[in-house]
């Protein structure tokens, strides 16, 4: 593909993106697989081009409004309705992004076949006073500088105080591929990473997570042999934390209560050496389903999956006080993700944030009765609002005085051991801090029978 036909595929796409409100990762996937001209290295640029107007789509609004001749206010508004549509962000992406000159993106836009239609007067206009601009720029306002949606500020200022600037950029960062090594194949991280090498992989061991490896680059690991073997799975190190902060130990009856397609069920059932009782369940049969193929590739074979009817599935009263430990990876608004989906942060909306959180107390009071006196239920969540997190545990502490959280240094030391990144009564993990998908963590005991 020529470059400029690759300007015309990022136009393109991102007008999908918009209009399709699905995940754009699925839509470039899409796409591309669809188009089978475009090489390895055509849908490197094209993606990259794309996530990167993403990352900066307020900023990129905003401009294109103000370079319109709009009011300060007016550009703010249009910075988050996205109003610009994708042809003049792409413009404007080439111009402050990219740091392009007018005639050369003028050059690339020709109207030349699979190439951009030549630039009209009002966009030839665009890219001149974009010119020598900075992408961003002290009079925008906060949420666009952050890119952030406008009503999560007091959210993200409860959080990250006066650190906030700092951890919302570090979050629209592109993310690096940890994965998980996996001790039921092959305990040690060192042949691991040897095995990677050898199939073109470089990994190094993650700070924190005791099985986790870092790949250097972004590589087709799903396609490798110690993939396909069960020697590692894809997680990010803040799952993987979370998994290992469960204490889950061989012989101990665990449960893990939203386990989904089973990512930190296989982190889980290693800590335990497929011994003992594990239990996976989930509302979604569907998702549940993918967790088999993962979880016998693992070599996990002990683990009981069940799919709850719902909230008062008789299983539940049946398992009463039989769990040494309950996982509530708790559905969320994935706010801790945004680095992977860029997009996602501009689809959040305050009802679907009341949903998220109205089903975190529901999930909450359906697993405590499943934990034994002494036993420990962990909540956690791939967010960072507080609405999400410390919030959720302070509404059930006070419905459930009996649990007790934990200071999560002391997890730490019993559990993973090191320098915990944290201390007090639970753990929050971020891109700027832990160098991880944002995360939050809370262990509590349960001190007494309901
Ligand atoms: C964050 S995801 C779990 C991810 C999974 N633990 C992993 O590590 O890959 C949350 C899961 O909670 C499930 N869920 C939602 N409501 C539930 C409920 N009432 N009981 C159990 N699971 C529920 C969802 O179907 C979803 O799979």
């Amino acid at each position: 593909m020529t470059p400029a036909a690759r300007i015309a595929a990022v136009i393109e796409l991102l007008g999908q993106i918009e209009a399709l409100q699905r995940p754009a990762d699925t839509v470039v996937q899409e796409y591309t697989r669809a188009r089978r001209f475009m090489g390895s290295k055509d849908r490197r640029a094209v993606m990259d081009r794309v996530f990167a107007a993403l990352r900066a789509r307020a900023r990129l609004n905003w401009w294109v409004a103000r370079a319109g001749g709009e009011s300060r206010d007016e550009a703010e508004r249009r910075a988050e309705t996205a109003a610009a549509g994708p042809r003049h962000l792409v413009l404007a992406a080439l111009v402050l992004i990219d740091g392009m000159a007018p005639e050369d993106v003028a050059g690339l836009c020709d109207g030349g076949q699979y190439h951009p239609g030549s630039l009209e007067p009002d966009e030839r206009a665009l890219v001149d006073a974009l010119a020598g601009q900075p992408l961003t720029h002290a009079e925008q306002p906060l949420w666009v500088r952050v890119e952030v949606p406008a009503w999560l500020i007091p959210s993200f200022e409860r959080v990250f105080g006066d650190h906030l600037e700092r951890e919302l950029a570090a979050l629209n960062q592109e993310a690096p591929v940890d994965l998980r090594v996996n001790p039921l194949i092959e305990p040690s991280r060192e042949a691991v990473t040897a095995a990677l090498a050898e199939h073109g992989m470089d990994a190094a061991p993650t700070p924190y997570a005791p099985n986790g490896v870092r790949l250097a680059g972004r590589r087709a690991v799903t396609n490798s042999a110690p993939f396909r073997d069960g020697q590692v799975e894809v997680q990010d190190e803040a799952s993987q934390i979370a998994a290992a902060l469960v204490g889950a130990a061989p012989d101990m009856a665990v449960c893990d209560i939203c386990a989904g397609a089973g990512g930190k069920t296989l982190a889980l059932a290693g800590d335990m050496d497929d011994r003992g009782r594990l239990v996976a369940l989930d509302i979604d049969a569907e998702r549940l389903g993918r967790a088999g193929p993962r979880l016998a590739r693992a070599g996990a074979h002990t683990v009981e999956r069940r799919v709850l009817a719902d909230e008062r599935d008789p299983w539940l009263d049946a398992n009463a006080e039989a769990f040494d430990r309950v996982l509530v990876d708790a559905p969320c608004s994935g706010v801790g993700a945004w680095r992977r989906q860029p997009d996602a942060r501009w689809k959040l909306t305050q009802k679907a944030l009341a949903n998220h959180t109205d089903l975190q107390d529901l999930i909450l009071d359906q697993a405590a009765p499943l934990v034994r006196p002494g036993g420990r239920l962990v909540y956690a969540t791939c967010s960072l609002l507080p609405e999400e997190n410390g919030d959720r545990v302070a509404a059930f502490r006070e419905r459930h005085p009996g649990f007790v959280p934990l200071p999560v240094e002391h997890v730490w030391a019993e559990t993973i051991g090191g320098a915990c990144p944290g201390s007090g009564p639970d753990l929050t993990l971020t891109p700027a801090r832990t160098g991880t998908d944002g995360f939050y963590i809370a262990v509590l005991e349960r001190r007494e029978a309901a």
